[in-house]
Parts: structure tokens; C-alpha cells; sequence
């Protein structure tokens, strides 16, 4: 195309009544042959980049799932500052996921596309004009280190931020998610304060953001230094040498746009790092290997089990508090096909044994034996395979009743579900819900009771047939009425098995064969009830007194008492796990990462003009602002709450009107940088095509300064507009963010427990939606001043000097940015129902962590993925599509932004020929 407009120029420029139709015909139709061929190579770059991105990502997200579902539970544990391991899981299969998608069908192919931009300009520029070329290339390359190096300093900085608001988040995170422990010591003050405090380093961070963003996007004003040196060595050139003006100035313009094209490739050569880190903690994952790996084969599998178990001097810390030893010098033999029942007090290390005899840790000291096997030496998904675990709050998936029932046993046939509900109570109340069977558990609005749902639990373990069952305050959570029911079904159950029962109530163990009783993680007392009711000669022991305590409780505070503990959360509230405690299915946390909306606004927002559209408007390097383009999330899309108007949120920007008119007036000058840049070099061009040379000497003289002029203009403009934008957005948001949680820390513990309002959800909401907040107000008003004022600044200009072509021109604007814009809003409609497809997969994803152990007590890693699997194949059909418009996108885009060079220069050589306009008047204003 460079050759072509070279030729061109040549001869628009020279034309002294020798230009003819015939010529400008030809030479149009080149161009628009070019545009053809650019827009093919277009579509099939955008289709293949699309597909290929697509299969890669599905591809990891599973293999990550299933890393992540394969690791031992103590993985689970480690929190790092902040965020927990859920957090973390679910980020990295959603945002990290789709940082890798974006680098691979955006940032690689632009990247590519801009190294070739680079390579070909170089080749012609120096095949047109090699002095030029030599003499340019200095300072066009000069123009990449500004970028370079503000543009890491910059990324540093938006990192910094990320990091400053993961805290933040986290404390908002930790508040909401323990609402109740918030409220009942009064610590929603303390909260905010630390919230806000967290929030100024954000703050801080963001302005500073503003900041070197403006003096990356002023730095850039180089370009128009360089300009004014090719001015100066051009006339040289011209002048001196006698060298062809279209050659020497389209020489200048390819060493100038190949300068560009590797400063564009910039922003994604940092998108394209991000995607490598992401893909390096993708692949982390996918490479661990577990500690205790469940598909171990290993170890031995015994062919016949009796279910005796035994502890052997058991030590034993979790891996997360190597300090605080839980279990010390554990000894402990149950009897194969025996009740036991494990009582003590809080933190005693009754759950923990049960963690252990299902391998979830491995003792730190001594031993653990299954019928005399060590379990360390047996495989641990064997062992597990002989379990049912059956915890207090128990852990339904959502899908149908069946599918949860399954989890216990992997194809099963119905009769064999049927069974294992029979015995555990649950059939007679399966059969009377709406869908039998098939009724979701969890979703869609339908829910369980909890004593329902236990009993789907010890079905689901009951299913297994287990030679040991182990269950944690399974009867705890439930009021009076079910826990008889759950009892009996339990009783039932229990029979010619191995039982542990943790029990809260000791009535419920007291026909317990063996009953156990822990203190700070030993044994002090073991027999039958009557065998401990009677220790001491009469008086009793500790189990004697906790009987005591619970049966003066029962009768002194019978009604309070068993309302607190009716309720799971009460109690648990008062001494909080140090794991994540919400697990249960219904109010599985929607996530709702973007990539872009983790990024806190600061993503890239700043991109140069693609070389490739910078066609259209051969003589400008375009600078294009694009704010943080995160989604609106459908919830509130649905929200029946009216959209706040543009004036109430210009209003809660009202303390900053100074910085919002200092930005204006920085974003006014930044609009009139570009026509007036293109009004110079057009008028460079018409200057070597003079005939006097001195006349050229002076004349260019001139333009030189006023590039320079233009350069430093540019530096101020992009400065103030930028930093006082930033300052703008970022008080905002710490505002809106402040006010927010302000608000919610008002609210009623019940809003919490609605699905929507998850903890998670709320982070969520906090910190993209908020960023939303922030781009309609300042992100928008500073690119729509640049813009309209940009536009008008540039049309009226052009009707000034060539009112004709001008009026072609801007009539088919609307085509040129309709296309771009159309493929923006067709990618993203359809990146949005991709994205909707997404969150079930992320929702089931966070499920599956957040009940990771029963995950791996019950071995279905191979049953979450293949439902995470069938998550996927919506998105996958989506991509397909989206492959196909992203293809014909790029084609129309690149076809038109072409075409439209061919009809400016057809016209404009038609009015030459004309004599309507001179060659002056054609360069300067296109
Ligand atoms: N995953 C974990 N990581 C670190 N520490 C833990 C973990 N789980 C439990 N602990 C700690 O280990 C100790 C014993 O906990 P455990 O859950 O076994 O007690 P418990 O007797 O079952 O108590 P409760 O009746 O309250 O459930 C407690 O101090 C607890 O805080």
C-alpha cells in the first residue's frame, strides 16, 4: 500500500496538468484492491486466532480443575493475606483463564501483525528513500524508550494497585463473609476504618497511575518531533539531492509508522507477559503433585475389610499451624463393627480424627491402622471407597437429587440409589417433591430442608456400602423434629458398620458402644455411657459432668438453648473455622471476574492507533482512549433498581470539579493535537512539491518548529488531562467503594443469606461494579471531550480548506466507525453470553473447592469434571460463532478503513484533474 501511496503522491503532488482520469482510476483501484486483500488476511486471522484460543483455555481450565480437585486437603487450608485458596482458585479459572484467551485471540495476533507492520515499513522506507530512512530511524526508535519505560513503571504501579486492593478486598471479604461475628462484637467501625485506610494506598496508587500515564501519553508527543527532523532532513533531500517528495515523505511516514507499529505492540507484549504469568500459575497448579494423592496406586487395597481401626501415639498439627499441636500422643482402638462416639470440648480434635482416618492429613507421629494395615501404606482411594463420611452441614451439588445421591458411588444403578435412600429415610420424602429424583437440590429456587438434606448425605454415603461411617455432628444443625428422623436414619445405618459419631447432644451417643471423651487432644476417659456415668465410684468423670451440664442446660434454658443450636451458624459463628466457613450449596458464591475488572480500571486503557487503522488517516499517529470496558454483570442488568442518571453521578464527583475542569481542558488540547498534526503534514508534503527552493527551505523551516511545537504541546495537554482524570476517578471509586460497605454493614444478617448476596458476590460488586461507576463518569467525559472536541476540531478544518472531499469524507465516517463499532458490539454481546455460560462453570468450580473434601472423602473428582466439562460446550459453541464474527469484523474494519484511503484518493484525484482543488488542499485535510 506504502508503494502505492508513494506513486501517488508522486504524482497528485507533481501533477502540473499532467494528471489524467485514467491515472487516478488506476491508482484508486489498487488501493482498493489492497483493501481487499487486507481485509481477507483480517478474516482469517480473527477466525483462526478465535477457534484456537478457545480450545486452548477449555483445555487448561479442565486440566486446572482437576489438578486443583486432586490435591491434598491441607492445600485447602493455606490462606495467603487476604484472599483465600477458593478466591484464588476461582480467579485463576476465570480472569487468569481469560487473560490467557485474550492474549491468544487479541494480543498474540496484533502482536504479529505489528512486528510485520515494523519489518515491511522498514523494508519500503529504505527502498523509497535510504538517507531518509537512515536518518529517520534514530528518533522514530528513539520514541520507543518513553514507552518502554513509562509503560513499566506504569505496569509496576497497576500491579501495585491490583495487590493494595486485594487487601482492601480481603478485609471487606473477611467482614462479609463472618457478617455475623462483625455484628455481634459491634465491629462494623473497626472494619471500615481498616477498610478505608487500605483504600487510601489504592488511592495513592491510582493517582500516581494517572499520572505516569499522562507523561507515557505525553512522551509519545516525540513523534511529532520527529515529524519536524524529517521536515528539515526531507528539504535537505529534496532540495540538495533531488530526490522525489512522495518518496522521500512516504519514506519518512513508513520509518515513523513502523516506530508506531512496535509502540503498539507494546500494551500487548504486557498483556501477552500477564497471560504468561497466568499461564505459569495455571500450569504451577497443573504440575503439583499432591502430598497424598488420591489415584495413588501405590499402595496396597485389601481384599476384605472389618473395619477396626486404630491410633498409635498419634501427633498431630495442621500443616497451616505447625505450631499448635491439635493431637498429642493420640491412642485409640475402635472395634471392627462397633459404635463409637467422640465427645469433648470445642477444639478438643474430634473432627480431626476423622480427618485423619480418611487420609484428608497424614499424622505428624505414630501410626494410623485399618485392621492392622497402616493407612499411609494402603491406597488412599481405596481406603476412602470404604468410608461414608457424613458431615453437619451437608454438601449438596447443584443438580438433581440423583446425581447427588451418585457422588456416593460412581454408576450405580437406580435400585441401588433407591436403597440407599430407603435406609437413609430420605425415599418417602424424595418421591413427593415435584421432579421425584430428577428435583435440582439447591438451584433454581428450590430448596431442602436441612434434615432433608442430611439425610441425601447419609444416603449418598450409605450408597457405598461403607465398612466405616463416619459422622461429624451430623445431627447438630437440625431441629428437634429432624434430627429424630436423621437419628433413626443414622441407627438404621449404623448397623455391622464401623460408626464414629461426633455428637454435640449427648443423648445421641448414649447407646454408643464405646464412648469416647477427648481433652486438648488425648483420651481421658473411654467406655460405655453406664461404664463412665459410674467411674469414680458413683461421682463420675468428665463425661459424667458434661452429661450433667447438658441436662441442667436442657432444662434451665430449654427453649434459647435449642434455638441456638437449631441454627449451624450461631454456634459456629462464636468460634469460626479457620477455613472458610459458608459451604453450603444453595448459596454457592457467583463469581463474576473479568479480566478487566480485576484489573481495577487500570488495565491498558490507553492503546495507540493500530497501524494497521491509521490508514484511513495516513498522517496522524491516532490516540485512542479506551476505558476499562468491563460488563455489567446480568444481575444488574435484571436489577429492577432504576439506572442511576449521569447527573447523580456527576454529583458524587462534585468535590473534585476542579480536577474535572483542569482534565477537560488537558483533554480539549489532547483532541487538537491530532488535526492540527495532520493539517502540518499534509501541508509538509505540498511544501517538497514547490518549485522554489528556497521557498521550501523557509517554508519547512517553519513546520519544523511548529512540530516541535506540537510535541510539547502534546506533553502538557496529556499530562494535565490524565492526572486530573485520575485524581477524579480515584476518589470516586474510594468514595462509592466507603459508602458502600458503609451501607451493607447496616443491612440485616438475612440479606446476607440470600443467594445473590453471597460474600463473594458482594467482593465482586465491589470492586468491578464500583469501576463501572468510575468509567461512566470521568473515563467517559475524558474521552468524549477528546473526542467530539477532536472531531470538530478536525471537520471543520477539513470543510475549511477543501469543503468537497471534506463532505465525501465525513460521509463515510459513519461506515468506517460503524464497522469497528459493530464488531465491538458483536463481540461483545456475544463475549457476554459466553461469559454467562462461563459463571456456571466458575459456580461449580467454587462449589466444588469450597466442598473439596467431600470431594475427596467420596473420590468424584472424575464426576465434577465431567460436569465442569459440560459447562464448557456452551461457550465452545459460542466461540465458533464468535469466530466467525470476529473474522468478519476484522474484514469489514480493515476493508472499509482501506477502501475509504482508495476513495479519498479517487475523489481528490478527480478534482485535481478537475482543477477544483490544487494538491495542497488534498493533502492537508485527509
Ligand atoms: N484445617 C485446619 N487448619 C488449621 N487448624 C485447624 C483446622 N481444623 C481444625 N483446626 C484446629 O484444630 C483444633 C481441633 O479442631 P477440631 O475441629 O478437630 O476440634 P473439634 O473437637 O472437632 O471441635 P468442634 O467441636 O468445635 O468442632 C482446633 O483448635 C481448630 O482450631
Amino acid at each position: 500500500m506504502m508503494f502505492i501511496l508513494s506513486e501517488v503522491i508522486n504524482s497528485y503532488g507533481s501533477s502540473s496538468g499532467a494528471l489524467t482520469n485514467v491515472d487516478v482510476d488506476k491508482f484508486a483501484l489498487r488501493l482498493f484492491y489492497v483493501a481487499i486483500g487486507v481485509g481477507l488476511a483480517a478474516f482469517v486471522e480473527g477466525l483462526c486466532w478465535t477457534r484456537t484460543a478457545e480450545r486452548q483455555t477449555s483445555r487448561m481450565r479442565m486440566k486446572y480443575l482437576n489438578s486443583v480437585l486432586k490435591q491434598e486437603v491441607s492445600f485447602f487450608d493455606t490462606q495467603t493475606a487476604g484472599s483465600s485458596t477458593t478466591f484464588q482458585v476461582i480467579s485463576i479459572i476465570s480472569s487468569d483463564a481469560n487473560a490467557v484467551q485474550v492474549a491468544l485471540c487479541e494480543k498474540i495476533p496484533d502482536c504479529i501483525a505489528y512486528m510485520s507492520t515494523f519489518f515491511f515499513c522498514h523494508i519500503f522506507a529504505f527502498t523509497l528513500s535510504w538517507r531518509l530512512a537512515l536518518a529517520a530511524m534514530p528518533l522514530s526508535i528513539s520514541f520507543i524508550a518513553p514507552g518502554l519505560f513509562f509503560g513499566s513503571i506504569l505496569m509496576g504501579l497497576v500491579m501495585k494497585g491490583i495487590g493494595a486492593y486485594g487487601v482492601a478486598g480481603g478485609i471487606a471479604e473477611q467482614a462479609i463473609s463472618s457478617v455475623r461475628t462483625v455484628y455481634s462484637y459491634v465491629g462494623e467501625n473497626q472494619t471500615l476504618k481498616r477498610f478505608s485506610i487500605a483504600l487510601q494506598t489504592v488511592t495513592k496508587i491510582g493517582i500516581k497511575v494517572g499520572l505516569v500515564k499522562g507523561i507515557l501519553m505525553g512522551s509519545m508527543g516525540i513523534i511529532y518531533v520527529g515529524w519536524g527532523f524529517q521536515a528539515w532532513v526531507g528539504t535537505y533531500l529534496v532540495t540538495q539531492k533531488g530526490e522525489d517528495g512522495g518518496h522521500v515523505f512516504v519514506a519518512g511516514f513508513n520509518v515513523l509508522m513502523g516506530g508506531l507499529s512496535i509502540l503498539s505492540a507494546l500494551p500487548n507484549l504486557t498483556a501477552i507477559t500477564e497471560a504468561l504469568a497466568a499461564t505459569t500459575r495455571i500450569l504451577e497448579m497443573i504440575d503439583r503433585v499432591p502430598s497424598i494423592e488420591t489415584e495413588d496406586r501405590k499402595g496396597k487395597a485389601l481384599s476384605h475389610v472389618r473395619g477396626e481401626i486404630e491410633f498409635q501415639d498419634i501427633y498431630f498439627s495442621y500443616p497451616s499451624r505447625p505450631d499448635s499441636q491439635v493431637l498429642q500422643g493420640l491412642n485409640l482402638k475402635i472395634p471392627a463393627g462397633k459404635s463409637v462416639g467422640l465427645v469433648g470440648g470445642s477444639g478438643s480434635g474430634k473432627s480431626t480424627i476423622i480427618s485423619l482416618i480418611e487420609r484428608f492429613y497424614d499424622p505428624v507421629e505414630g501410626e494410623i491402622l485399618l485392621d492392622g494395615h497402616a493407612i499411609r501404606r494402603l491406597q488412599p482411594k481405596w481406603l476412602r471407597s470404604k468410608m461414608g463420611l457424613v458431615n453437619q452441614e451437608p454438601v449438596l451439588f447443584a443438580t438433581s437429587i440423583r446425581e447427588n445421591i451418585l457422588f456416593g458411588k460412581e454408576g450405580a444403578s437406580m435400585d441401588e440409589i433407591i436403597n440407599a435412600a430407603k435406609a437413609a429415610n430420605a425415599h418417602d420424602f424424595i418421591v413427593k417433591l415435584p421432579d421425584g429424583y430428577e428435583t435440582q437440590a439447591g438451584q433454581f429456587g428450590f430448596q431442602l430442608s436441612g434434615g432433608q438434606k442430611q439425610r441425601i448425605a447419609i444416603a449418598r454415603a450409605l450408597l457405598r456400602d461403607p465398612k466405616i461411617l463416619l459422622l461429624d455432628e451430623a445431627t447438630s444443625a437440625l431441629d428437634a423434629q429432624s434430627e429424630r428422623v436423621v437419628q433413626e436414619a443414622i441407627d438404621q445405618a449404623s448397623k455391622g458398620r464401623t460408626t464414629i459419631i461426633i455428637a454435640h447432644r449427648l443423648s445421641t451417643i448414649r447407646t454408643a458402644n464405646l464412648i469416647v471423651v477427648l481433652q486438648a487432644g488425648k483420651v481421658i476417659e473411654s467406655g460405655s455411657h453406664n461404664e463412665l456415668m459410674r467411674k469414680n465410684g458413683e461421682k463420675g468423670g468428665e463425661y459424667f459432668k458434661m452429661v450433667q451440664l447438658q441436662q441442667m442446660a436442657t432444662q434451665n434454658e430449654a427453649p434459647e438453648d435449642s434455638q441456638v443450636y437449631d441454627k449451624p451458624w450461631r454456634r459456629r459463628s462464636v468460634a469460626p473455622s479457620p477455613i472458610s466457613a459458608r459451604s453450603s450449596t444453595h448459596n454457592t458464591p457467583i463469581y463474576s471476574f473479568s479480566g478487566t475488572g480485576m484489573s481495577i480500571s487500570m488495565g491498558t486503557p490507553v492503546s495507540m492507533g493500530t497501524p494497521r487503522s491509521t490508514m484511513g488517516t495516513p498522517y496522524s499517529f491516532s490516540v485512542q482512549y479506551d476505558p476499562d470496558d468491563g460488563s455489567y454483570d446480568e444481575d444488574l442488568k435484571n436489577s429492577t433498581y432504576p439506572p442511576p442518571s449521569q447527573w447523580r453521578l456527576l454529583k458524587m464527583n462534585a468535590p473534585e470539579w476542579g480536577q474535572a475542569l483542569l482534565g477537560c481542558l488537558g483533554a480539549i488540547g489532547s483532541g487538537a493535537v491530532q488535526p492540527i498534526n495532520a493539517y502540518c503534514v499534509g501541508s509538509l508534503i505540498s511544501v517538497y512539491f514547490l518549485q522554489d527552493k528556497s521557498e521550501i527551505k523557509s517554508q519547512s523551516r517553519v513546520l519544523t518548529f511548529v512540530f516541535i511545537g506540537i510535541g510539547v504541546f502534546n506533553f502538557f495537554t496529556n499530562l494535565i488531562q490524565h492526572y486530573n482524570f485520575a485524581i477524579m476517578g480515584e476518589k470516586l471509586t474510594t468514595r462509592v467503594r466507603e459508602q458502600l460497605l458503609e451501607k451493607l454493614m447496616t443491612f440485616e444478617i438475612g440479606w446476607f443469606d440470600e443467594d445473590e448476596n453471597t460474600s463473594a458476590a458482594i467482593c465482586a460488586r465491589l470492586a468491578t461494579e464500583v469501576n463501572m461507576v468510575r468509567s461512566l463518569v470521568g473515563d467517559r467525559m475524558s474521552l468524549l471531550v477528546q473526542a467530539v472536541f477532536g472531531a470538530t476540531f478536525a471537520y471543520t478544518v477539513g470543510l475549511v480548506l477543501t469543503w468537497r472531499l471534506s463532505l465525501v469524507m465525513i460521509a463515510v465516517q459513519p461506515l468506517v466507525i460503524g464497522s469497528f463499532y459493530a464488531r465491538s458490539i458483536l463481540m461483545k454481546s456475544m463475549g457476554e453470553k459466553a461469559r454467562k455460560a462461563q459463571k456456571e462453570g466458575s459456580q461449580l468450580a467454587s462449589e466444588a473447592v469450597i466442598n473439596h473434601r467431600t470431594i475427596t472423602a467420596f473420590s468424584s473428582q472424575k464426576k465434577i469434571l465431567g460436569l465442569f466439562g459440560a459447562t464448557l460446550a456452551g461457550p465452545k459453541k459460542e466461540s465458533i460463532k464468535q469466530s466467525y464474527v470476529s473474522g468478519a469484523g476484522l474484514f469489514s474494519s480493515q476493508f472499509f478503513n482501506t477502501a475509504a484511503t482508495a476513495l479519498a484518493y479517487w475523489y481528490g484525484g478527480r478534482l485535481l484533474v478537475l482543477e477544483l482543488i490544487t494538491p495542497k488542499h488534498l493533502f492537508r485535510p485527509s
